[in-house]
């Protein structure tokens, strides 16, 4: 193993203290663009996940006990230690996830403002004080930590997905269990690190490593202690988690798959979309859940705008992140480049035309070419699937209200992007598309000040934002009453 960097550590985190399975048994994580094994990490199970949840438990008191400002300033110290190592853990999330160093810099910007954000948030829990029925009464609402929580987090964002949850979660003084992906777990160790440091007490954050989800799952999901669950991940494992936490009576945050329809109406500005259209598409490699899925263009600019988006794609660098220049690193798996593989054959077989890429690339592993696909229809597998890869499928619309109607026409509704000069039409098509987010003329919607979070099958939940602070919270009410003689 040569792969060396400050920040790596593999052993797991349990009540501040760095931890091997009871079993000893560890797995391999290897990098996607090189196969380089570069660490070792605890494979743990059932037994090491309860301990992180009593850790959690043990914790609770004391840190929900702590002024919120006080939270805030370690949190504050968290967020300083991210950014004075930005470079490090960039290193480590190219390394174990491949996207481009770039894009790695600014995941881990845009992964502590969530820090910094809820450390100011945390300070503003603010309850009500209701007028009661009766003059001897007060109503008071107040808001309290909901307790113990987990975070189940995906591969595709290794450092933001973990801060979007645990954040608002330690703010307002709560503990967590994190368990991140199986793939990507060295940037979470690394952040547990530089919480350490910051001065988090022992058994607030816990990172669970293992290449057993389901069997961490069920014991995060049974437990009684834990009352809450924020997910990140693909529909059908929501949904699955969502059943499971029904036993207990969690409260349950999910952002699921996507498939986002990008909408370039008649009178957009075609180069303004291109460059929307890139950062929204071929941001990581198309491995967001908000990434466009689907491009629905007016037919009568369909052609220009084709034209302007394979020009741009063709400038697009595909390689190892970690090389300078490349702006479109591996997929995370070989499963993922079948996928994005099959869903592109089938396309062509129904009558999709390849005007770019529209294979595997020749370095071969997981790396597959930017794609632009023409003639598309939007009942083609890529459009109807998420592909979580680069591949542009352009459908052609007649008019802004065709579509709205094909993209509602989905159980997803995350992320849409609407592109177009007439702010009234603009206003109504996207008051009209069931989605949790629209951006209107704008490629890149996420940031820590904003709600993130979609209807329908993409999820439940806000994060981010002065909502996302909600998710972590319990209102209590307390009647108090014997004031009639003032
Ligand atoms: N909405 C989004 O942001 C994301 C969507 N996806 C979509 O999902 C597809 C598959 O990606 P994949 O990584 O398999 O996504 P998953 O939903 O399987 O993984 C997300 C997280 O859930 C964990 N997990 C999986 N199964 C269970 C379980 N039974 N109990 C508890 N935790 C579980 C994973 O652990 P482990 O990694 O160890 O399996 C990971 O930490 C992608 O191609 C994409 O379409 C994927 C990632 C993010
Ligand atoms: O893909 C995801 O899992 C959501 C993260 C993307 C973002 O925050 O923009």
């Amino acid at each position: 193993m040569t792969f060396s960097n400050s920040l790596l550590r593999q052993l797991a985190f349990i009540n501040g203290k760095w931890q091997a399975a009871n079993s000893g048994a560890t797995y391999a994580i290897n990098n996607p663009a090189t196969g380089e094994h570069i660490a070792d990490v605890p494979d743990m199970g059932a037994t090491e996940t309860q301990l992180a949840i009593e850790a959690a438990e043990r914790a609770l008191p004391a840190w929900r006990a702590l002024a919120a400002k006080t939270r805030s300033q370690i949190l504050k110290r968290w967020f300083d230690l991210i950014m004075a190592n930005q470079e490090d853990l960039a290193q480590l999330m190219t390394a174990e996830q491949g996207k481009p160093l770039a894009e790695s810099r600014g995941e881990v910007a845009y992964g502590a403002s969530f820090i910094e954000w809820f450390a100011e948030e945390g300070k503003r829990a603010y309850g009500d004080v209701i007028p009661g029925p009766t003059p001897d009464r007060r109503l008071i609402a107040l808001k309290q930590p909901i307790g113990v929580t987990v975070a189940i987090t995906p591969w595709n964002f290794p450092i933001a997905m973990i801060t979007r949850k645990v954040a608002p979660a330690l703010a307002v003084g709560c503990t967590s269990v994190v368990k991140p992906a199986g793939v990507t777990p060295l940037c979470a160790l690394a952040l547990a690190e530089l919480g350490k440091q910051a001065g988090l007490p022992d058994g607030v954050l816990n990172i669970i490593t293992s290449a057993h989800a389901s069997v961490v799952g069920e014991v995060l999901t049974q437990s009684p202690i834990v009352r809450k669950l924020s997910f990140t991940g693909s529909t059908p494992v929501g949904k699955k988690l969502m059943a499971a936490c029904a036993d207990t009576v969690k409260r349950v945050s999910l952002e699921l798959g996507g498939n986002a329809p990008f909408i370039v109406l008649e009178d957009a500005d075609l180069d303004a979309a291109v460059v929307g259209a890139l950062a929204s598409k071929y941001r990581n490699a198309g491995q967001t859940c908000v990434c466009a899925n689907r491009f629905l263009v007016h037919e009568k600019i369909y052609d220009a705008f084709a034209e302007k988006l394979q020009a741009a794609v063709a400038k697009l660098v595909v390689g190892n992140g970690a090389d300078e220049g490349t702006t479109i690193g591996p997929l995370i798996n070989a499963a993922a480049v079948d996928k994005v593989e099959r869903l592109v054959n089938e396309s062509i077989a129904a009558g999709a035309h390849v005007a770019m890429g529209g294979a595997r690339h020749a370095l071969g592993g997981s790396f597959y070419q930017p794609t632009v696909l023409l003639n598309v229809s939007n009942d083609m597998p890529i459009a109807q699937q998420e592909s979580f890869g680069p591949v542009a499928p352009l459908i052609r619309i007649r008019d802004a209200d065709h579509a709205v109607a094909l993209a509602n026409d989905t159980s997803a509704g995350l992320a849409a992007y609407l592109y177009g000069r007439n702010l009234q039409q603009l206003w109504s098509v996207a008051e009209r598309l069931e989605y949790g987010m629209v951006g209107i003329n704008e490629g890149i919607i996420s940031n820590e000040m904003a709600p993130f979070g979609g209807v329908k099958e993409s999820g439940l939940g806000r994060e981010g934002s002065k909502y996302g602070i909600d998710e972590y919270l319990e209102t209590q009410y307390l009647c108090l009453g014997g004031m009639s003689d003032r």
